[in-house]
């Protein structure tokens, strides 16, 4: 039975919806606001979910991205009385799976609800299965974006596709090309990476495509360059965005004839590779700007795979830490060290705009800072992580600090009664500040005691101050802590 829950304020409209799945063997369960709908849904595990627009708390399409990306990211279907084109077109752009009319009859929804949950079966296997067939080599995380990227290298395995790879510096786009390679047919021959940043200029065609004997000075004897050296295997073009656009054209020629002339050469030589290219550019927008051939474009991403930022796996950082303090402590000849939750927490707090790169090497200076410790601290990471850790904590506390006092003591505050000499005559500011200040201060210590039940440490949590600062402002106003 799959996990369906249905958020509508209409009971007909639920009743109705109930019968139909029943019919289908489905037990749903209901919401009738947008508020506990969205409390299930954080809490719970479903597959789909049937959404009313317009709910007493809300409207159902707003919330529509927060529900597709909570945590089992449901199919959405929205049932709605009033059909508006924008409001249909929003709703698909955010990636619900239908948008439904009422009065709507059985047939359709049930054909809705059986297509929704195939979809999302097929798509459960799928994701399950580069697993299984995968030599996923060290690629570490379980993410959902992730995997959906190794279920693209997965599909590379099936033919000799030429593959894109894109994604910010340090997201692994070589790691993704070696295993594209080695889950390949090409697998047993060479894996040869073309750094295309690194390519001396006037050297660019001798290293790709080789020269013959005299050539140009120095050559003095035959010599394959880099692409013949891929024959039968791959070829990998790392940061293909800096190739120059007169070798852009030639590669192009290579491309469609796997044949080309080494410098200096009349004969062609033939090579058979499967090209898998990277990248961290923006290409469509290199071929906007005429840096880029736009028809090599089209040729290199026949499979095009874009890799997500670290800071939008977070799922992965605990798994990446695992695998990476075990790897740099034997690297460095250490005991495996183990972590405190703040350590984790601090990781999985910064955005890493370096991406997994960032995260090794922080993870390094980290096992360096205190070599001898069989535990690893937040004081041990590089400063700017650190720091963010605890600007981050700050604001939470702020946030829930303002929250807790504004909410216990607001309805006492309404009814301060001040003073009638305070203001006449009138006085210097600061003494007026002074008495209004230690009323306040009175009332607030008064509701701190009966919210804590004088648990001083629950006091101390909810005020956000000290223990012994309490302790003198009870004793000043001499509040017992038993109020
Ligand atoms: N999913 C992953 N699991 C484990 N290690 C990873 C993963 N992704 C990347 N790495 C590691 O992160 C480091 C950076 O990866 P890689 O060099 O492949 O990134 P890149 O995208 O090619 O970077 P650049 O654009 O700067 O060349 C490497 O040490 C790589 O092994």
């Amino acid at each position: 039975m799959a996990g369906i829950l249905i958020i509508d304020d209409e009971p007909q409209i639920r009743e109705l919806l109930i019968k139909h799945l029943n019919e289908l063997d489905q037990m749903p369960m209901v919401a009738e606001t947008l508020a506990d709908g969205l409390e299930m849904v954080a809490s719970g595990t479903f597959d789909l979910i049937f959404l009313d627009v317009n709910l007493p708390d809300g409207n159902g399409i707003e919330a529509l991205p927060l529900i597709k990306n909570s945590r089992s990211e449901p199919e959405v279907i929205i049932i709605t009385g009033e059909g508006d084109e924008q409001g249909a077109k929003m709703a698909i752009d955010s990636g619900a799976w239908d948008y439904i009319l009422k009065p709507f009859s059985g047939y359709e929804i049930k054909l809705q609800v059986k297509r929704s949950l195939d979809f999302r079966a097929s798509k459960k296997a799928l994701n399950s299965s580069p697993e299984k067939i995968l030599n996923r080599s060290s690629i570490i995380g379980s993410s959902p974006k992730l995997l959906s990227r190794l279920n693209m290298v997965a599909q590379c395995a099936k033919s000799d596709a030429n593959v894109l790879i894109t994604g910010q510096t340090g997201t692994g786009k070589e790691l993704f090309a070696k295993v594209v390679h080695m889950n390949s047919r090409q697998e047993k021959n060479n894996f040869v990476v073309v750094d295309c940043a690194s390519l001396p200029e006037q050297l660019v065609e001798s290293v790709l495509f080789g020269h013959v004997k005299g050539a140009y000075t120095g050559a003095d004897s035959n010599q394959d360059g880099l692409v013949k050296k891929a024959d039968g295997g791959t070829l990998f073009l790392d940061e293909i965005g800096e190739l120059p656009l007169s070798i852009q054209k030639k590669f192009l020629r290579i491309l469609q004839e796997r044949r080309f002339k080494p410098v200096g050469g009349t004969n062609e030589v033939v090579s058979h590779f499967r090209l898998v290219s990277a990248t961290n550019r923006n290409l469509e927008e290199m071929v906007r700007e005429n840096q880029f051939r736009s028809d090599l474009l089209f040729r290199l991403r026949t499979i095009h795979i874009d890799l997500p930022p670290l800071k939008e796996c977070k799922e992965d950082i605990k798994d990446l830490t695992l695998h990476y303090i075990y790897t740099l402590c034997n690297h460095h000849g250490f005991e495996n060290k183990g972590f405190v939750s703040e350590f984790l927490k601090a990781l999985e707090s910064y955005d890493w705009p370096g991406n997994i790169r960032e995260l090794i090497s922080s993870l390094e200076k980290a096992i360096l800072a205190d070599p001898v410790s069989p535990i690893l601290y937040p004081n041990c990471l590089p400063n700017p992580i650190r720091i963010h850790y605890i600007q981050s904590s700050m604001n939470k506390t702020r946030a829930g600090c303002d929250f807790k006092r504004v909410s216990q003591t607001s309805d006492k505050f309404q009814s301060i009664d001040l003073p009638d000499n305070l203001l006449d005559p009138i006085k210097p500011l600061k003494q007026v500040k002074d008495v209004a200040i230690s009323i306040i201060e009175k009332i607030y210590l008064e509701k701190l005691m009966q919210s804590s039940n004088g648990d001083l440490d629950k006091a101390g949590t909810l005020s956000c101050i000290s223990k012994s600062r309490i302790y003198s402002l009870l004793k000043k106003y001499n509040i017992s802590r038993s109020v």
